[in-house]
């Protein structure tokens, strides 16, 4: 295998990475050439915190993450590694007890918040992709999600919504555009930006062949 390229998803809570990056990956699943990463997993562990405390920290500020750990990661994997990633626990707001095991792929999608934003994170990417989806399209969706997959209450969710998440989005998320190759308006439904995605990843893979 020649070496990894790492594809970076960046764009605010809810835009559509994820489901973006899931179509990537199912659009390749026989061929195993394609592994994602989500920062969401290197949010710092703890368990050391009280429940109390743990819902009082700011998960939408830079700070909130180990992308020490991700970087390294993200090296090791580019250079033939494998590595033992972290998994999240929404509900209980730290790192699960288990890690999944991920081994080097032709294409590692890492995507978050701030895969833009920080310049390491940044520097590492090929392809930087920003997913640009309008603030009540994504407050609605985080509503929706965040009550059915990560155990809120919806008074809970527009809580952090006012008070952090907004200010959060604007003060570092959205700025981090301007470093994007491609920008997807309104994520998962945009097919053309995931056929011009798909073919570029198909070429790398076939190169990576030949
Ligand atoms: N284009 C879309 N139309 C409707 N719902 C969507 C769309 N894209 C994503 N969603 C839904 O919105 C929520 C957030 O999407 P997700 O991909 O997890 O965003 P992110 O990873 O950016 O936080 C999920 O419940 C997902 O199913
Ligand atoms: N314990 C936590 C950790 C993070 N969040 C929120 O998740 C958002 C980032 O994940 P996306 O999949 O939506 O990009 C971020 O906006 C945090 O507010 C949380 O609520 N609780």
């Amino acid at each position: 295998m020649n070496s990894s390229i790492i594809i970076g998803i960046a764009g605010g809570s809810a835009s559509g990475k994820t489901s973006i990056s899931r179509q990537l990956k199912e659009a390749f699943e026989n061929t195993q050439s394609v592994v994602i990463i989500r920062q969401d997993d290197y949010y710092k562990d703890q368990h050391q915190k009280t429940m109390e405390e743990r819902i009082k920290t700011n998960y939408d500020h830079p700070f909130a993450f180990d992308n020490e750990l991700l970087v390294e990661h993200l090296k090791t994997l580019t250079s033939g590694g494998s590595v033992e990633k972290p998994t999240y626990d929404f509900v209980h707001h730290t790192r699960s007890d288990h890690v999944e095991h991920i081994d080097s792929s032709d294409v590692i999608v890492i995507e978050g918040l701030f895969v833009l934003e920080n310049e390491e994170l940044r520097d590492l990417c090929d392809i930087k992709v920003f997913v640009d989806t309008d603030a009540d399209i994504r407050f609605i969706r985080r509503l929706l999600r965040d009550v059915n997959d990560r155990g809120r209450t919806l008074d809970s969710v527009v809580t952090q919504y006012t008070t952090r998440v907004r200010d959060m989005h604007n003060q570092f998320v959205e700025p981090s555009k301007r470093y994007a190759d491609v920008i997807i308006p309104e994520g998962g439904q945009n097919s053309v930006a995931i056929d011009l995605l798909l073919t570029k990843i198909s070429s790398i893979i076939h190169r990576n062949v030949v």
